[in-house]
């Protein structure tokens, strides 16, 4: 490795950063898979936790998610919520976050009859806790899954709205592919009436049109990954003159096939094109990599400097959706911190 590459993945180890794409449901960790089924009586089809680890060996965004929802069939009191959320915002904490944007599907536990308040209040308290005993901001956005029907998204909006100062915005996950996000225009436009922000996953595996989709027919503030942008220029040009945030997630993108090789991954090429990147985990239990294991990884492969490392991690708190005396306060952090290692 070269010094610079060295000095770089130090400085993404120290720097405080934000994380703004990580699902909840996606930092289980297996022994707590097991920990969690052994006190639930839930029986797994895997005898062990080596076994269960042996079964990531993923060859597409679908054949994670079958595991993904599997693994969430644990989870039904709320301290269950609570320990799988403050399990992950520790690690975050170990890895310099200082502010978490949380991603949770309500569908994925509601439809398995846990109530929409177990879901939610477990998570809440977690942050709230995590804020007290480690200092971190987390907070919460609650995503549909887009492989059910636009009218199952309204009716867990409503459902959800007892608890609407628990949950700052909501978003769209699940299989992209023949699910594109005008198939939630409706629920979209009720969420942003309710003051709600506004996020969607698109051209992780879909094209780029369900991008553009998500921009004009949804109104995100943020594109969850976006990395096939890099097929159409006007598409790359154009997030860049918006300064649309794409909260890019390679190590995800990896292991989901996407990439072949992390050294072809387009995130740099975005960045030099102007594009708020961001880097984040996505599912980090399953994809073998919190956040600063993105950074370092992505840093080696791409041979990206200090500056693009600082750069990134100053679009985290850009792309966030803190108010902007907490985001210079962090800003301001960050460059002492630089500063540091450059004397
Ligand atoms: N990478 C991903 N894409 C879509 N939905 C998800 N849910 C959890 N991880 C996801
Ligand atoms: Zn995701």
């Amino acid at each position: 490795m070269s010094p610079s590459t060295i000095a770089a993945i130090d400085l993404a180890r120290a720097i405080p950063k934000a994380e703004l794409h990580v699902h909840v449901e996606g930092t289980l960790e297996p022994e707590l898979i097991f920990q969690l089924a052994g006190r639930n009586g839930v029986t797994l089809p895997y005898d062990d936790v080596e076994a269960l680890r042996k079964a990531y060996a993923f060859t597409d965004l679908q054949s994670f998610l079958d595991i993904y929802y599997a693994g969430a069939s644990v989870l039904l009191k709320e301290q269950d919520f609570y320990d799988m959320a403050m399990a992950y915002l520790r690690c975050a904490h170990a890895d310099r976050v200082v502010h978490a944007e949380i991603f949770f599907d309500p569908q994925t536990h509601t439809a398995r009859g846990v109530p929409m308040q177990i879901v939610i209040e477990g998570l809440h308290r977690a942050c709230v806790d995590a804020g007290q005993e480690l200092g971190i901001s987390a907070v919460l956005i609650l995503c549909f899954l887009r492989h059910l029907s636009e009218d199952d998204a309204l009716a867990t909006l409503e459902a959800a709205l007892p608890w609407r100062d628990r949950f700052i915005g909501i978003g769209l996950d699940s299989s992209e592919f023949g699910h594109p996000p005008e198939k939630f225009a409706r629920v979209f436009a009720r969420a942003r009436e309710l003051g709600l922000r506004l996020v969607a996953h698109a051209g992780e595996e879909g094209p780029p049109a369900y991008i553009r989709q998500a921009l004009d027919v949804l109104q995100v503030e943020r594109i969850d990954h976006g990395v096939r942008s890099i097929e159409e220029p006007a598409l790359v040009a154009r997030l860049a003159s918006e300064r649309m945030p794409l909260t890019v997630c390679p190590l995800s993108n990896l292991k989901l096939k996407g990439v072949q090789d992390l050294a072809r991954h387009p995130l740099r090429k975005l960045l030099q094109a102007g594009v708020c990147v961001t880097i984040n985990s996505d599912d980090p239990a399953y994809f073998d990599g919190y956040v600063t294991e993105n950074y370092a990884q992505t840093i080696e492969a791409l041979k990206l400097t200090p500056e693009e490392v600082v750069q990134i991690a100053r679009n985290s708190f850009e792309a966030s959706f803190v108010d902007e005396a907490q985001r210079q306060q962090w800003l301001d952090q960050l460059q002492s911190v630089v500063t540091k290692f450059e004397e």
